[in-house]
């Protein structure tokens, strides 16, 4: 379970998060809502510990990661996956996958990232710039899997990909959570967020709005966008 309280963050004096609190479980779909500069991606690096100016709390299965560093985070099992995917674009499908360290008892096995991802079997030998965005995404997200990342933070994963392949991720996202793992997910795409997603934060101008269940969510979406400006 990842708990996130009181957390506020800066850019100098420039605040962009105010008292921000949210949780997400194990095996659970949690989606940060908000139009552009509400401040989701400063709150994702800031989990992840690559925002240092703030103020807050970060807690992993009660382990305390407020002060910890980005790589320690990751030991915990945190798993950042950014919106330009991270891929080395050098490298072969395979040495991307094998190149991060396991670092957590839930790593999975190659084996199990090339069943759940047979696209990444088939291409394994190829080197990451010849992949389609939606195979470096898929790539990314088994980069962390096979580390042992046991919480996803997913930054716009459906960015510049055609319906299919987002229908493709949604899928995938789906089957990672039934597996245990949990996501939290930034999207622009909110049509894609309330397919998938078991519960949404609404942010605007650094503060959370709004929490509702996904349900709640698909019922009143326009009347929530619009509250949003979105
Ligand atoms: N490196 C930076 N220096 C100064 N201000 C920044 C920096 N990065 C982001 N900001 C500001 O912080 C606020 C929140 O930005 P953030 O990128 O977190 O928003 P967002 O909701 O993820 O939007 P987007 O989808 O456009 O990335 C915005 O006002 C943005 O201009």
């Amino acid at each position: 379970m990842l708990e996130v309280t009181g957390m506020s963050a800066w850019y100098g004096e420039a605040r962009v998060l105010t008292d921000v609190s949210i949780e997400v479980a194990p095996g659970e779909v949690v989606t940060l809502v908000g139009r552009n500069g509400a401040g989701k991606t400063t709150l994702l690096r800031a989990v992840m510990g690559l925002h240092r100016q703030l103020q807050g709390s970060v807690v992993l299965d009660g382990v305390e990661l407020t002060r910890a560093s980005a790589d320690r985070r990751a030991r915990a099992g945190l798993g950042w996956v950014p919106d330009d995917r991270g891929i080395y674009a050098s490298l072969t499908v395979a040495e991307n996958l094998l190149l991060p360290p396991v670092v957590h008892d839930d790593a999975w096995s190659l084996e199990r990232v090339y069943d759940f991802f047979p696209v990444l079997h088939e291409r394994r030998d190829f080197p990451g710039t010849k992949l389609s965005g939606g195979e470096q995404q898929m790539l990314a997200m088994a980069r962390v899997l096979r580390m042992g990342s046991r919480l996803l933070l997913l930054d716009e994963p459906s960015e510049g990909l055609a319906p299919v392949v987002v229908e493709r991720i949604g899928e995938i996202i789906r089957a990672i959570t039934a597996a245990g793992v949990g996501v939290l997910l930034v999207e622009q795409n909110v049509r894609f967020a309330s397919t998938v997603a078991d519960r949404h934060y609404l942010l605007a101008q650094g503060r959370v709005e709004l929490h509702v269940a996904g349900e709640e969510f698909r019922a009143r979406e326009s009347e929530l966008l619009t509250h949003l400006g979105m």
